[in-house]
């Protein structure tokens, strides 16, 4: 795995896209710049009694088109500058499906499998007490991310409205359906993945069906891809977690995989498929690559012995620049992140309408204006990809989205 600075990746890519756009220097500057950076130390009282300390972040990237979005990760390795960079992204992801929101992000540093769940309510609730004046339905509005989901969510939920003393439940996507969460939400990010593969099979001329996929992380996300990219007839060949690859030629079956993960903890040691190395699933020889797990799992020196035809990217910035260039001088496609695993908060901002409207809409609802959503912007990135002469998809999806956020800025009269 590569040591790049995520955020300076995310510099990068913007300036490769302002290159084929006519926007000042100085205002590509401020795209490449979170507008403000929270930082905390957490005091959270352990079960027998002690207290200890967790750093946490809240980056607050964008907001020319809306609310400061974007999820809250637990993981030990969280800093600064990752958390920067996943806000920026989410900026990004948000324009370029066209949703009303900025882009933001959160993160705690922890492992949360050393620790009670009393004690990562604790740690939620306080996180939630020292976000208070900075989130709220209008303001910034969290989400789940690696290592959260609904608890987590539901706790943050009914932190801020005790503080409050009001109802708010638009403060918090990814809540439960009983706490104001939406049908569809936890499917939502492997949802656009596979919708995303599936259209750019289509753009590309050839059958998602019996198509071979590797899947490198079977958390949300990537189990919900797996799901339904096998539903769509392809083979799901290889997944993998944080404790190693399963492989089996003649294909796995997604959901039996994820019965046993459920069981024991990992993918590992399921029926009769082989034991591989995440390094070796991310080379294997198949159609479809789908990296769902963290940052820079593939760099420029892997991204030589990749194997693929197409990437989609359900994680957060999983390939460095260093990598995307080498692909595209190989010609593998690649579909970002920014546009691939957009579904979940796509479906973040169906719950927040829903929970302004206090209307729930029905899961096939939820499903369809999702599709939409994501076929549009596809159809749009193939657009910018075919008339701005840019070297990749990534490229064209930062054409499109950067446009849109300057549109706003200038509007907004901050602009001569
Ligand atoms: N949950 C969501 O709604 C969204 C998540 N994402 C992104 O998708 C990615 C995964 O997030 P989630 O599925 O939510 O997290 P998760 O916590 O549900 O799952 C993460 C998975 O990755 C595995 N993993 C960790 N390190 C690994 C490694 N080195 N090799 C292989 N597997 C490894 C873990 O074992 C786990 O199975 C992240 O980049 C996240 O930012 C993007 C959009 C929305
Ligand atoms: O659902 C959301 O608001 C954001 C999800 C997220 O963190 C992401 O797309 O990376």
């Amino acid at each position: 795995m590569s040591e790049a600075n995520p955020f300076e990746s995310l510099q990068e890519q913007v300036d490769d896209a302002a290159a084929y756009l006519d926007v000042d220097e100085d205002v590509i500057g401020r795209l490449k710049h979170p507008e403000r950076v929270l930082e905390l130390t957490l005091s959270v009282e352990l079960d027998d009694g002690t207290l200890e300390q967790f750093r946490a972040f809240r980056s607050q990237f964008n907001g020319d088109r809306g609310p400061y979005k974007g999820g809250i990760r637990y993981h030990p390795n969280v800093t600064r500058d990752e958390v920067k960079a996943l806000s920026g992204w989410m900026a990004y992801k948000c324009a370029v499906v066209d949703i009303p929101y900025g882009g933001g992000k959160g993160g705690i540093v922890v492992d949360p499998r050393e620790y009670s769940t009393n004690e990562l309510e604790r740690l939620t609730r306080s996180y939630a007490t020292e976000l208070r004046p900075f989130v709220g339905p209008e303001r910034d509005i969290p989400a789940p991310d690696v290592n959260t989901g609904q608890r987590e969510m539901n706790w943050f939920k009914d932190t801020y409205e005790t503080l409050e003393r009001t109802t708010a439940p638009g403060v918090i996507t990814g809540k439960a359906k009983s706490s104001g969460g939406s049908a569809g939400r936890i499917e939502a990010t492997g949802r656009s993945v596979m919708l995303a593969a599936r259209e750019v099979f289509d753009y590309l001329g050839t059958d998602i069906e019996g198509a071979t996929v590797a899947v490198q992380g079977f958390g949300n996300a990537g189990s919900v891809a797996a799901t339904l990219i096998d539903d769509l007839g392809a083979s799901v060949v290889a997944v993998s977690d944080s404790s190693g690859a399963i492989y089996d030629p003649d294909g796995l079956d997604p959901r039996a995989v994820k019965s046993h993960k459920a069981e024991t903890g990992s993918v590992s040691d399921y029926g009769d498929a082989e034991a591989k190395t995440n390094e070796e699933l991310l080379t294997l020889d198949v159609d479809l690559l789908v990296p769902a797990a963290l940052e820079n799992a593939i760099d420029g020196d892997l991204a030589r012995d990749v194997r693929a035809d197409v990437i989609v990217e359900a994680a957060n910035g999983p390939l460095t620049p260093d990598a995307d260039d080498v692909l595209t001088e190989r010609d593998v496609h690649v579909v970002p992140d920014i546009l691939a695993n957009a579904g979940g908060v796509t479906v973040s901002y169906f719950e927040w309408v829903q929970n302004r409207q206090r209307f729930p809409w029905t899961e096939a609802r939820v499903n369809d204006e999702l599709e939409s959503v994501i076929t549009s912007a596809f159809d749009e990135l193939v657009d910018a990809f075919e008339s701005h002469d840019v070297p990749n998809l990534r490229t064209a999806a930062y054409v499109v989205a950067i446009r849109r956020i300057v549109e706003s800025y200038r509007e907004g009269g901050n602009w001569p």
